[in-house]
């Protein structure tokens, strides 16, 4: 799929546990597609093994139309850094800047000479460093120690820093879990606009059904390992929410 992320019959264990049962998605260029599911049912291991966080046992996944099967080294290091994740628990360097932690984005590309430290980070990739945090709505906190800002705007720090990478396809791990429902509005908001404006195919795991219907393009539900169903955010029901956090009483009624 041109630009967006395709994931076909991606099946993944952990000893004899089966995680993954032969999981199809694909997100779009342009969309924002929620991932729900119960604790345990695999929505954080799919996104894991698009980044190589996790390593699939089976499947194909493409990254911005490029197919991971195959690739090695240094090729498969750049055709995955088509895609960034972003996770609940926010990975910055809390005692550097904001802008600093942003630049980190884009250091894959460069030479090592170049990214050893702050001081050295060439003036483009500061200014799309900036230009990212812009985006983010966060340029005037670009001096600022990154842990001196709230939890809402650490998770933008994150989100400027996988576009500084260059992402095409954005995977959001729980993103909001740790936010208040005004920083978490917020926060879906950006994702939605970066999917409709800036035509990045985004994937978040969510665990509130309520803001996936509000804000995504499509919901995919997860159950054991498996996609239950696909449907448009806005026609998310309570019979579809039971069949993935209820199933005994959705098959009872
Ligand atoms: N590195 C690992 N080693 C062993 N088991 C793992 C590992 N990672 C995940 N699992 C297991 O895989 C299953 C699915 O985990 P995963 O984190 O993908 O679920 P999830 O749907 O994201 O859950 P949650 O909503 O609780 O985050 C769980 O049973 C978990 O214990």
């Amino acid at each position: 799929m041109e630009n967006g992320l395709s994931v076909k019959g991606l099946r993944k264990s952990f000893g004899d546990r089966a995680v993954l049962n032969g999981v199809d998605f694909s997100v779009g260029a342009g969309e924002l597609v929620v991932l729900l599911g119960a604790n345990g049912s695999g929505k954080s291991t799919a996104l894991r093994c698009v980044v190589g966080l996790a390593e699939a046992d089976e499947g194909v996944v493409s990254v911005a139309g490029r197919e991971l099967r195959g690739l090695t080294g240094a090729e498969l290091a750049r055709a995955r850094r088509a895609a960034a994740m972003v996770f609940q628990q926010i990975h910055l360097v809390r005692r550097r800047n904001v802008i600093d932690n942003v630049c980190a984005g884009g250091l894959a590309g460069l030479p090592l000479s170049r990214s050893l430290t702050p001081a050295l980070f060439p003036k483009d990739l500061r200014e799309r460093a900036m230009a990212c945090l812009d985006r983010v709505g966060l340029a005037d906190r670009a001096k600022d120690r990154a842990g001196s800002l709230s939890g809402g705007q650490q998770q933008r720090v994150a989100i400027a820093r996988a576009l500084c990478q260059g992402a095409k396809v954005l995977l959001a791990d729980e993103p909001v879990s740790a936010l208040d429902p005004a920083a978490a509005t917020q926060v879906m908001e950006l994702l939605r606009e970066l999917a409709r404006n800036d035509g990045l195919a985004v994937a978040a795991v969510l665990h509130q059904p309520d803001l996936a219907r509000r804000h995504a393009d499509r919901v995919l539900g997860l159950l054991h390992g498996e996609i239950r169903f696909s449907t448009r955010g806005s026609d998310l029901s309570d019979v579809d929410i039971d069949a993935l956090y209820a199933p005994d009483r959705a098959v009872a009624v």
